[in-house]
């Protein structure tokens, strides 16, 4: 057995996240008794004494049918209405199935701006912490009612990667309607089961698709990046059928698991890295880069040579160097608006109140190779 699935079978905490496809059925809404298969499974792992964070996707889905909607809505006003109604109907269905247990659920609907920003990431963190402690199952959704294109994270696969990272997880499980990755769409006969990725290696020549149940989101192609993200960053992670949960968060001995590296971002530096899209570009001369790629150091203004975007102080921005690849990604200190009059100036020729480096080193985290 892989150190994945060894880790996944003894973690002391796991982010188990569930597909719309495995809990909703298109035209008659939610489907009780397999979420409550879920549930099973979950209380089975949680009285083995592990902390569960569930993911659950299928607010949208739940929404469908009491609203009439006989397809899966694709214009955001109508999934947010959508949402809104299911996501109602998803918490009251949890709330009673772990209530068999005696296990109480709390909501957590995060936006985007919820972990780029310091404070709201800290908010975050500090709400899942407290509810863990206390006993509690934090059920997890995208707060798709106010989300808007922006800022939308769009799949939960990538939701629960982050969401593993904020609680520090020890394990990711993400269950779908699939029992594994396979070298093409399953749905389309003669593929291959692949059980184990060890590295980028084992990912190339594989075919990955979207969703054909057309409840889903990402399809597999969410799960594997959602999988390589947290993997990369040391958090193990097994792609299951939602119907095998007993047994992925068992001996973690279905599906497929892709191994962890070693050692562990910190995850405040995770988020940075891989939090929704930055709100502007800042671009560096090749002085400015070497500072901050090869010597962590602050971002100053004096080596940046332009400036791109809509951001504020606080927003998470891109650093391109002069081949407009993105070599990093911080937290800006200063609004968009300010920043013209600076660029290319040592701080000794800038104002008192403005001496301050444009993305500190602690808000900063280089991403060698990321295309722009
Ligand atoms: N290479 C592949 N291996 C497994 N499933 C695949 C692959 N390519 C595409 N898929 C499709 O991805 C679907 C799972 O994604 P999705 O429907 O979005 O699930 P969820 O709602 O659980 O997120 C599977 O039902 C399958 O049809
Ligand atoms: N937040 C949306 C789900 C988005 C999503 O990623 O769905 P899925 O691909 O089924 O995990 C909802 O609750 O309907």
């Amino acid at each position: 057995m892989s150190e994945a699935r060894r880790a996944i079978a003894s973690a002391k905490r796991l982010v188990v996240k569930v597909g719309s496809s495995a809990l909703t059925t298109a035209g008659s809404g939610l489907d009780i008794d397999r979420l409550d298969a879920l549930v099973d499974a979950i209380a089975e792992r949680m009285a083995r004494g592990t902390q569960i964070v569930l993911v659950s996707s299928g607010a949208i889905g739940a929404g469908m049918a009491p609203l009439s909607l006989s397809s899966r809505p694709k214009d955001l006003a109508t999934q947010q209405a959508a949402a809104s109604v299911g996501q109602l109907a998803l918490a009251h269905a949890y709330a009673n199935s772990f209530g068999r247990y005696s296990l109480t659920v709390g909501q957590v609907l995060l936006t985007s701006d919820d972990v780029v920003r310091r404070a709201h990431y800290r908010n975050a963190q500090r709400t899942f912490s407290r509810l863990l402690a206390l006993g509690a199952v934090p059920v997890v959704n995208e707060n798709d009612t106010v989300a808007t294109e922006e800022i939308r994270f769009g799949d939960n696969d990538r939701l629960a990667s982050l969401v593993a990272h904020l609680v520090a997880a020890d394990g990711l499980v993400l269950l779908s309607d699939v029992d594994a990755l396979y070298d093409g769409d399953p749905r389309s006969g003669g593929t291959r089961k692949i059980t184990e990725v060890r590295s980028e290696s084992d990912l190339e020549g594989l075919s990955v698709g979207r969703s054909s149940s057309g409840l889903g989101t990402g399809g597999m192609l969410s799960k594997v990046a959602a999988a390589r993200t947290a993997a990369a960053a040391g958090i193990p992670v097994l792609i299951a059928a939602a119907s095998d949960a007993r047994h992925a968060l068992g001996q973690a001995a279905v599906g497929t698991a892709f191994v962890q590296a070693p050692s562990r971002m910190s995850a405040r530096r995770f988020w940075l890295g891989y939090a929704a899209g930055s709100r502007g570009r800042l671009y560096l001369d090749d002085g400015a880069v070497t500072a901050v790629v090869r010597h962590r150091r602050s971002l100053l203004a004096a080596g940046i040579t332009g400036v791109d975007g809509d951001f504020q102080a606080g927003d998470v921005v891109d650093l391109v160097n002069h081949a407009q690849t993105v070599v990093a990604r911080g937290v800006v200190a200063f609004d968009v608006t300010e920043l013209p009059d600076l660029i290319g100036h040592s701080s000794h020729e800038l104002p008192e109140e403005q001496r301050r480096a444009v993305v500190h080193a602690d808000d900063l985290v280089p991403l060698r190779g990321r295309a722009s």
